[in-house]
């Protein structure tokens, strides 16, 4: 086996035949068996993301709650749930589907700046940990339902540190002109009404300043600032027993070296201890750093085409199975599930989707030495990409499978035509 340099590994290795596997099972054999595009998912990587943090945070009093919008497939969060993890959702879909995997409500937080009374009702009954409330009116509303209900609702304010997280402009949450969070100089003024209202129990204080965050210095700017926060919501006499500083640690998809999550955590509890505060109860809200790098994306090439400006290699995946390309210009790397020759001649193509955009692509220019038929793998594509698929040009859903112990098990089927229109009647 070699092990591959690569995001995804020690996991991915090429076996002595040169054939791609994922914790040693064969990927060619399992997109014989299951078609392509399919997900192929690592428990072991998930486990070792996951111990990461564990140890950041040995001795101390931490849950980590996996953030389910990156990659919300029930056995992925049954690993997760039985890992002693709980989970931040944002939807009332999302907390049935934690249920439906085996999470403790009690561990589950939810967060989100436009929760339903539906949903708000639908979570109390449930008895989940705690609400992230994202704004003044969200408090009102809560207040309310949990009243209706003959209960309170354990609480605590997201607050927008208005910190840069130096990352995409479209996944930074904790700056001034995004929609998340109440404004760090309004925290106080909530906090206060919060405290004041019969259906709420205000439990904690949240932030979360962005995703695909790469440096440590983001977060110990947010750090100071919730810090200098909870002491001030404090002097005023309102207790805050635990700290939910949020998700956002971004991973390796090309040469980003973002830092090790339990090297992070050093740097952001000894600021902790450092001011007296190391030993309240921390919550975290990880997504892609958990499960990011575990997964993989494989695609058969249709068709090679060679066209006067581009030459394009056409595969079965598209923007529907693993819209980050699309939506961000996202890149991720993209090899051979055959390794190829070291001297094979290799021909720069844009790696395309059958589907009917010009933005339908997954990567572009990558050198490759392929030919119709042959399998490609898309790497780290763990995250933000079964969970962001679409049914686009009814294209049914990638069918996905997860390694563990050395076993491959089908987790999701591919989905029908059929069942996508299932919902619908003619008139
Ligand atoms: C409130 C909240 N928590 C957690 C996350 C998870 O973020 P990530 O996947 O970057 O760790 C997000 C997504 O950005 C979020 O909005
Ligand atoms: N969907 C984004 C991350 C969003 C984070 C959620 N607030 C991505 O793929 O990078």
């Amino acid at each position: 086996m070699t092990t591959l340099q690569l995001p995804g590994a020690p996991s991915l290795a090429y076996d002595a035949n040169n054939q791609l596997c994922v914790d040693g099972v064969s990927v060619a054999d399992l997109a014989r068996e299951h078609g392509t595009p399919l997900f192929i998912y690592s428990k072991a990587t998930m486990l070792r993301a996951l111990q990461a943090y564990q140890q950041g945070f040995a001795g101390r009093n931490a849950l980590i709650c996996f953030a389910m919008k990156a990659n919300s497939t029930l056995a992925v969060l049954q690993v997760f749930a039985q890992a002693g993890c709980g989970f931040d959702i944002v939807s009332g879909g999302e907390l049935e589907r934690a249920l439906a995997a085996g999470a403790d409500p009690a561990r589950i937080i939810f967060s989100g700046v436009g929760k339903k009374r539906s949903e708000m009702r639908q979570a109390l009954q449930a008895g989940i940990g705690c609400f992230n409330v994202e704004s003044i009116n969200e408090l009102h509303v809560l207040n309310e339902v949990a009243v209706e209900l003959g209960c309170q609702a354990p609480i605590s304010i997201r607050v927008n540190p208005n910190v840069d997280a130096r990352t995409h402009p479209y996944i930074s949450t904790g700056l001034k002109g995004n929609k998340f969070g109440v404004a760090h100089e309004e925290a106080l003024g909530a906090y206060q009404l919060a405290a004041s209202l019969p259906g709420l129990q205000v439990v904690g204080i949240d932030c979360h300043i962005g995703s695909q965050i790469t440096q440590p210095g983001p977060y110990l700017d947010a750090m100071q600032r919730m810090l200098d926060l909870v002491q001030l919501i404090e002097s005023h006499g309102i207790p805050l027993p635990h700290f939910d500083f949020g998700g956002g640690l971004g991973i390796t998809y090309a040469d980003e070296t973002p830092p090790a999550a339990n090297d992070l955590w050093k740097e952001l509890l000894a600021e902790m201890d450092a001011r007296g505060m190391g030993d309240r109860q921390l919550l975290i809200e990880p997504g892609r750093s958990l499960v990011g790098n575990a997964g993989i994306c494989v695609a058969e090439v249709l068709f090679l085409k060679h066209a006067e400006a581009k030459n394009f290699c056409i595969v079965d995946a598209a923007m529907n199975d693993l819209p980050r390309p699309a939506m961000y210009e996202a890149y991720h790397q993209i090899v051979p599930v055959k390794q190829a020759q070291a001297d094979a001649a290799a021909t720069t193509y844009d790696v395309v989707g059958p589907v009917c955009e010009s933005g339908d692509w997954l990567g572009r220019d990558r050198a490759l030495s392929v030919q119709q038929g042959d399998l490609l793998a898309v790497l780290s594509a763990g995250a933000y990409c079964m969970s962001m698929s679409s049914t686009y040009n009814s294209r049914g859903r990638a069918a996905e499978v997860l390694i563990a112990d050395g076993k491959a098990h089908l987790v999701a089927e591919r989905e029908t035509v059929s069942a996508i229109y299932a919902r619908e009647r003619l008139l």
